[in-house]
């Protein structure tokens, strides 16, 4: 088993290049293009429909019509992302345009072996949606779409364990996260026994699996609650670009990459870690995080691009250089005034800041309409995944917390954490270690 990869029919839109909005976080080799059969019987009933039409003006425009119509179909629909291997699909996929979370409380009266069938119900599902096959008794609201690079992630919440009779089981990583200054946490919207996260490239294909997995909770999960994100669609940019958040900022550049030495470390539990059901899982911070975006809009570029430290036309960094180049902490401007300020986000947040803690941040951005005042009650699902939250999320946002610039412009309203297990393999389910061990 490998990790995920998703498999598209235009090598171009598959550069590899981590953080980007097209970009494969894994080095394994792609395998061939994978139409799946729905999508290739849309593709031939399109073009038997324009047969039928050839001829005349009505002729030329459908012939025009289909030449540009499989384009989309073929390179967005036609991705396939496994939902089967050593890790969970939706943790180094590259990001998707459509995100759902969710996370649900187990109902009174379900047990371990109620969880164990809705976690088997669920991979069995999450397995066919991801390859574009509609499960029994579908709704068809993704009917002609092809999978999309549909992925489903499944985590565990520390009440899950309790509820299940399961408390021998609760990995330590699983503390309760500390309470943060910035915090204006609702409990509502925080926490949760089980937690779905769900990205597509199509907003019916994110949705139909929603919907799928929804129902197929009653009787043994029940909603606790449910956010929705974005990201920029592939495809959008004239070349892949590490993705934009709603300040406007590219945001992801320094993430860790897969090419990195100690990156499975960082953001894997090994084969040989604890809890022992935990083997190549990771663990998924999740954070709700407003951004006060009519008071970030009043500040001038310069200002902006102090508080992050990087230039917000192509994030490179105020100390020099390009995007990619490494940022320079030390660098002095010639008045004597460092390049990066002191409360700079990235000087912050980063690893050199905070004894080499790190985590991989793959978020959503979500706007939620308006509130009261004719704010945009919108921001980032900010979700960082890392082997060890007290060496990843912990310790970084503590830091944040007693000086950083750019959270003046953040709330963050909602918080959980989850344990996310390793993959598995088609006729297993997610999980299945933890709750048939
Ligand atoms: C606790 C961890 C972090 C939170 C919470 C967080 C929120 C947050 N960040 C941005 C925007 C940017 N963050 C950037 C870099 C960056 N952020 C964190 C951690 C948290 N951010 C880290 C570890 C890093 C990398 C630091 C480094 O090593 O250089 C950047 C710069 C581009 C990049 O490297 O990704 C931006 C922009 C927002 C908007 C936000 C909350 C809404
Ligand atoms: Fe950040």
């Amino acid at each position: 088993m490998s990790t995920q990869q998703p498999t598209r029919r235009e090598p171009e839109d598959n550069p590899g290049k981590d953080g980007r909005t097209d970009s494969p976080q894994d080095s394994s080799p792609s395998p061939g293009a994978r139409i799946s059969r729905r999508r290739l019987l849309g593709t031939a009933g399109a073009a038997g429909a324009a047969g039928l039409v050839a001829g005349g003006a009505a002729g030329a425009y459908a012939a025009e019509a289909t030449r540009s119509d499989p384009e989309p179909l073929t390179s967005v629909g036609s991705t396939t992302v496994s939902f089967h291997g050593r890790h969970q699909a939706g943790i180094t996929t590259p990001l998707q345009a459509h995100g759902h979370l969710v996370a649900f409380d187990l109902a009174p009266g379900a047990d371990r072996k109620a969880a164990a069938a809705l976690l088997r119900r669920w991979s069995r599902t999450a397995g066919q949606l991801t390859e574009g096959e509609a499960p029994p008794d579908d709704t068809g609201i993704a009917l002609d779409a092809g999978p999309s690079a549909l992925t489903v992630t499944f985590g565990f919440g520390r009440t899950f364990f309790g509820r299940a009779g399961l408390k021998e089981q609760l990995p330590e990583a699983l503390a309760p996260l500390p309470d943060f200054a910035s915090d204006a946490l609702e409990a509502g919207r925080s926490n949760g026994d089980l937690w779905i996260q769900i990205g597509a490239n199509d907003g019916l294909v994110a949705f139909h699996a929603l919907r799928a997995l929804q129902r197929e909770a009653r009787g043994t999960a029940r909603l606790r609650w449910q956010m929705n994100g974005f990201n920029r669609t592939p495809g959008a940019t004239g070349h892949p670009m590490t993705a934009r958040n709603l300040m406007g900022q590219i945001d992801g550049t320094n993430n860790p990459k897969p090419s990195d030495e100690d990156f499975q470390r960082r953001i894997f539990v090994p084969a040989t870690g604890e809890p022992a059901w935990m083997a190549h899982g990771s663990y998924a911070v999740v954070r709700r995080i407003r951004m006060l975006l009519d008071s970030w809009d009043h500040l001038s570029l310069e200002r902006q691009e102090k508080v992050v430290g990087r230039r917000k036309s192509d994030g490179a960094p105020l100390s020099g250089g390009a995007e990619d180049t490494p940022v320079r902490l030390d660098k002095v401007n010639g008045d004597g005034s460092l390049a990066i300020a002191g409360a700079a986000h990235v000087r912050v947040a980063a690893p050199a800041s905070n004894q080499g803690a790190a985590m991989l941040r793959r978020p959503f951005s979500y706007h939620d309409g308006f509130r009261e005042d004719g704010a945009p009650d919108a921001g980032l699902l900010f979700i960082a995944w890392q082997a060890d939250p007290m060496k990843g999320f912990v310790p970084v946002q503590r830091k944040l917390d007693l000086g950083d610039d750019l959270s003046r412009f953040l709330r963050h309203e909602a918080s959980a954490l989850f344990a996310v297990p390793g993959g598995c393999a088609p006729g297993e389910y997610v999980g299945q270690a933890l709750l048939e061990g």
